[in-house]
């Protein structure tokens, strides 16, 4: 009896615990899905006319991991660079995982990723925090721009793993959220991770300045 008590109680202790927070930022030129994609993995559907992104929408999803819950708050970001440069230093902040995305229709979106991993480096995003390349768009098979074997090598060279998805292709859905997981999974078995969580006030100085952004540039 007593044993079976124990275990009741620490399996309600379980679920009482705060499910961890980690934040992953999604990053990578205009127009190739970043929103479709976070759309796809925390809503579960295809969103079919996304407005570019303006600042950053926050995403929400918990997971159950080997029994634990783990929350994965996503920063969609913006691809334009009018409507990103006063957020670069919020997106880095206290980042415990990065997705790169480009478009496999488009060799410029790919040609930029360097650029955006150097954007990363140069806000201390250091070597320990986990980091993931995806190509978007696969449905369009016969738009590819991007051959696998480039991604691969630029992959390689970076020590990222690589992945080919489409957030449309009702089929690659799985396939999205095993992205994610493939983060979450070494989130969560890396100790040595300082969990910081954005402060409200820094949350709030940057609605305000979404706000500003939104009503300034829309031309
Ligand atoms: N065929 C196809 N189209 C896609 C896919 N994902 C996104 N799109 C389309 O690509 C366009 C851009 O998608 P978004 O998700 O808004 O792109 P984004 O990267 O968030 O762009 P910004 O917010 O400006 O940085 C939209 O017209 C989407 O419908 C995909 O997997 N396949
Ligand atoms: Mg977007």
């Amino acid at each position: 009896i007593e044993n079976d008590s124990l275990e009741l109680f620490s399996s309600l202790e379980n679920d009482n615990k705060q499910a961890r927070t980690f934040k992953i930022i999604v990053i990578g030129d205009s127009n190739v899905g970043k929103t479709c994609l976070t759309y796809r993995f925390c809503g579960g559907s295809f969103l079919k006319n996304p407005e570019a992104t303006i600042g950053v929408d926050f995403r929400e999803r918990t997971v159950q991991l080997d029994g634990e819950r783990i929350k994965l708050q996503i920063w969609d970001t913006a691809g334009q660079e009018r409507f990103r440069k006063s957020m670069v230093e919020h997106y880095y902040r206290s980042v415990h995982a990065v997705l790169f995305v480009y478009d496999m229709t488009s060799l410029l979106s790919f040609e930029s990723i360097p650029e955006w991993i150097s954007e990363c480096s140069r806000h201390s995003v250091g070597p320990l925090v986990p980091q993931v390349l995806v190509g978007n768009k696969c449905d369009l098979r016969e738009s590819c721009q991007v051959p696998t074997s480039a991604a691969q090598s630029l992959a390689d060279s970076h020590n990222i793993p690589l992945f080919e998805t489409s957030a449309k292709d009702p089929s690659e859905k799985e396939h999205i959220d095993a992205i994610f997981l493939t983060l979450a999974y070494r989130l969560k078995s890396n100790k040595t991770l300082r969990l910081k969580q954005p402060s409200e006030s820094s949350l709030r100085e940057m609605r305000d300045q979404q706000e500003q952004d939104a009503t300034s540039c829309r031309c």
